[in-house]
């Protein structure tokens, strides 16, 4: 997962773009970067590390133009400690292309054979990012260019990349002198929203980006979400064209955004972030009950940030005080999106932090948000022991992350997975827990999609069911292999 944001603007759009990326650090640490569009000249700026150390004052100041976009990157595909591969990625032809991409490709060595082979074009990284934008470029060369691009021709070359394209994808892109297009994947398995806002000229403004508290922030009213399949092509005047570019799409957006990736006071998908955290906390709860003899739990705590919602609702709902025992410097980013098991397991313990005097003697029932490779529950437990806790009972808001996701979450490999090929209890054993618990798939489903018109959600690292067609045995074995971890 990334975060992506672009905006058309009456005005000079690079702050607009740097404020936006900020407010979606948490979906990417690795590196950030900013494009805008000066009638049809673009201005690059982009740097490993987050967005307050990577963008200075002159590269601001280089940033002119009304149109522009930015990306947090953090890394499922292609090389982590390579500048080069931070986004956006840029084309020349046709016209002038820059693109950001939320996602993950699942058929970049079909991909990557065809472009070299029949398209004759050289991609010079390991970014499945890269493939992408040479996948759009190709195609929109395909229509004929003359100088004036029409919709109808950004709209077919989308739906030729829907049909060479197999993954997930969100992207924005660029094109020189023409305007801002983003697109979504036939599956809606990444976010992408559009609001609008008007300007002192009473003209429009747009934005989309990956959560709607960008929006809100900006000022900007939400449109709605950009459908799964969809494209959306606003002109550097700032008119708007849409047109459905899948033959047939379907939204089933990935359950792990509701879970852990997003920001609790976004929208998706017409679902609350926060309001579904709570409800994952109440069935969670049920499922406490169930397990464990109430009186055996003293206090719940939450491993702060991303399970506070659920670990309250856990509370309230069993009549269990809530205490806060863990506690977090908040100068230490997320740990499980930093690149690398080493740093991973470094930063929890700068992260995180027990205060005795909340746990000696207590019988603890902690709520995490999800489990994966146990970098965070193995030490909290460790720390919680050494505060003097008597038992300790783990639960996670989310079931055992048993099979890779391919999606743009980077969990590739089963082996590095702590509930692949384990049962709960063993799970239990194997993080030092006296006891195990965790929420069933069915009871995530529902308590993410309760309320809303959404149906289906894009749940493969729970139950091994891939929605794109590509994600073989043989591939997830190749992604093994060659991904990162
Ligand atoms: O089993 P693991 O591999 O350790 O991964 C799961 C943990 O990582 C995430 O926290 P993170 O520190 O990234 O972010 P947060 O502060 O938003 O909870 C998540 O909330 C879990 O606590
Ligand atoms: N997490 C993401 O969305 C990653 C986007 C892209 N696959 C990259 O690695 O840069
Ligand atoms: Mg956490």
């Amino acid at each position: 997962m990334c975060g992506i944001v672009g905006i058309v603007s009456t005005e000079p759009v690079n702050q607009q773009v740097y404020d936006s990326l900020l407010l979606l650090q948490h979906r990417g640490q690795d590196s950030t970067g900013i494009a805008t569009a000066d009638g049809s000249t673009f201005h690059i700026s982009k740097a490993k590390g987050q967005v307050r150390e990577s963008f200075r004052t002159r590269d601001m100041r280089t940033l002119l133009g009304t149109m522009g976009l930015g990306h947090v990157r953090y890394v499922t595909r292609g090389d982590a400690a390579n500048e080069q591969e931070a986004q956006p990625f840029y084309v020349n032809a046709p016209y002038g292309i820059i693109l950001v991409h939320n996602g993950n490709l699942t058929n970049t060595r079909e991909l990557s054979a065809a472009l070299f082979n029949i398209d004759r074009r050289h991609v010079n990284s390991t970014s499945d990012t890269e493939m992408l934008l040479n996948v759009l470029a190709t195609e929109l060369q395909a229509q004929i260019p003359s100088p004036e691009l029409d919709p109808d021709q950004v709209f077919a070359a989308v739906s030729q990349v829907h049909r060479r394209v197999e993954g997930s994808y969100a992207a924005i892109a660029m094109i020189a002198g023409h305007g801002l297009l983003a697109f979504r994947d036939p599956f809606g398995i990444r976010p992408l929203i559009l609001g609008r806002r008007t300007a002192d000229t009473g003209k429009d403004e747009w934005i989309v980006a990956s959560e709607s508290l960008v929006l809100e922030a900006g000022g900007y009213e939400v449109v709605r979400d950009v459908a799964p399949g969809e494209a959306v092509f606003i002109t550097m005047g700032g008119e708007l064209f849409s047109r459905q570019c899948a033959v047939d799409p379907r939204l089933v957006p990935c359950s792990f955004e509701y879970v852990y990736l997003a920001r609790p006071d976004s929208i998706m998908n017409g679902i609350s972030v926060y309001e579904a955290r709570l409800r994952l906390g109440n069935r969670l709860a049920d499922t406490v009950a169930r397990h464990t003899p109430l009186g055996d739990i003293d206090v719940v705590m939450p491993i702060p940030d991303s399970s506070r919602p659920a670990a309250m609702q856990v509370a309230q709902k069993l009549g269990i005080e809530y205490r806060e025992g863990f506690y977090k410097n908040r100068y230490v980013g997320r740990t499980f999106i930093m690149p690398g098991q080493a740093e991973r397991k470094k930063s929890v313990r700068q992260k995180l932090n027990a205060m005795s005097s909340e746990f000696r003697g207590k019988n603890i029932l902690i709520v995490d948000d999800s489990i994966v490779r146990g970098t965070t529950s193995k030490q909290i437990v460790e720390m919680a022991r050494a505060a003097g806790a008597n038992k300790v009972t783990f639960s996670s808001a989310a079931p055992p992350v048993r099979y890779p996701h391919v999606y743009g979450i980077n969990m590739p490999s089963r082996s590095e997975l702590i509930a692949s090929g384990r049962k709960i209890p063993e799970i239990g054993r194997e993080l030092g827990a006296d006891h195990m618990i965790y929420q069933e798939v069915a009871d995530m489903k529902d308590a993410i999609i309760e309320g809303s018109s959404v149906t289906e959600l894009e749940m493969s690292c729970f139950t091994g069911e891939y929605v794109t067609g590509t994600v073989t045995p043989e591939y997830l074995e190749w992604v093994e292999r060659t991904q990162l971890s």
